[in-house]
């Protein structure tokens, strides 16, 4: 197949909340794949292939972007991945890369279990890849419906993480609870003493949210032998990376940009050649 059928590339990030979608061409210059547009739709897990197909037909004209020819996926949430893979195969005529540990020799996954890691956290390996120019490990914060924190070494080592509670389960959480409390904004308040229930909650949820943030990367950063950076991305980063006092970078596109990496990685072979 000639090269120019390749591109742009899709790449697809299914989250249990949101599915965040990319496409990517090369530069004209550099021949280096860049973002030519994004989009979130929700993760609607009854959605059937040709129903995802329609959608991103419609996505696509309505952002006058070419069709993809090629494309990755990393799903956490079944059967969403596989229904986007028909849909891609049947509409698009396009076979996609599943991102999965077993998929990935070039990654080494120091885990128990490597292949029970999550598909979005190996998008992240590759996504902190340009952070580690002068670190030898970095810590990626996912803010989506899980916090998860990925610990990556220089080399595309996954050495391992937390999962915590995302923000937003959190505040459900409690709102199904405490009868007579208000649904709020996850939104940071003026200060930490709340005059009045809204603001009291908003001091737990988003001052709270960023202490445990900070709290738990000092003690991976103690775990680790030598300084590590942090980068913080995920649907609920743009409200706390600015409180939290150990994240060093805010990052909207790390993942999305990872799965270029990653398929760039896979297709080594044929570098130069787009
Ligand atoms: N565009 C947005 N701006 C601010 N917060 C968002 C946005 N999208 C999602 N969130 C919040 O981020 C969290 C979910 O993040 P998201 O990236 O959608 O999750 P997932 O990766 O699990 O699909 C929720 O707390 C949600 O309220
Ligand atoms: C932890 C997650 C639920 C996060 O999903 P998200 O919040 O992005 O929707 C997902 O990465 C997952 O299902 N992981 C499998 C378990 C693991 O990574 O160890
Ligand atoms: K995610």
């Amino acid at each position: 197949m000639p090269p120019h059928h390749r591109f742009p590339l899709l790449v697809v990030d299914i989250g249990n909340t949101s599915t965040v979608l990319g496409l990517a061409e090369p530069d004209q210059g550099t021949g280096e794949l860049n973002l030519s547009h994004t989009w979130r739709l929700r993760s609607n897990r009854e959605l059937l292939p040709d129903d995802l197909a329609l959608q991103l037909h419609s996505l696509l004209n309505l952002s006058g972007a070419t069709p993809p020819g090629s494309a990755v996926l990393s799903s956490v949430a079944p059967p969403l991945g596989q229904n986007y893979r028909t849909a891609l195969r049947q509409h698009f005529a396009v076979e996609a890369l599943e991102v999965s540990a077993e998929n990935l020799p070039d990654v080494s996954v120091e885990l128990d279990q490597p292949g029970a890691v999550g598909a979005d956290r190996l998008c992240n390996l590759y996504g902190a890849g340009r952070y580690l120019t002068h670190h030898e490990y970095a810590v990626v914060v996912d803010f989506g419906t899980s916090t998860n924190f990925d610990v990556i070494g220089r080399g595309r080592r996954f050495l391992g993480g937390v999962l915590a509670t995302g923000a937003q389960v959190s505040a459900d959480a409690l709102f199904s609870r405490a009868a007579k409390l208000p649904r709020i904004a996850l939104e940071a308040p003026a200060t930490a003493i709340g005059k009045n229930t809204v603001h009291a909650l908003q001091s737990g949820l988003v001052y709270g949210y960023a202490e445990m943030v900070d709290g738990l990367l000092r003690r991976i950063r103690s775990e680790l032998a030598s300084p590590a950076v942090t980068i913080a991305t995920g649907g609920f980063a743009r409200t706390i990376q600015g409180i939290c006092r150990e994240i060093d970078h805010y990052d909207e596109t790390l993942t999305l940009r990872g799965m270029v990496e990653l398929w760039v990685s896979q297709n080594q072979a044929s570098v130069g050649g787009w």
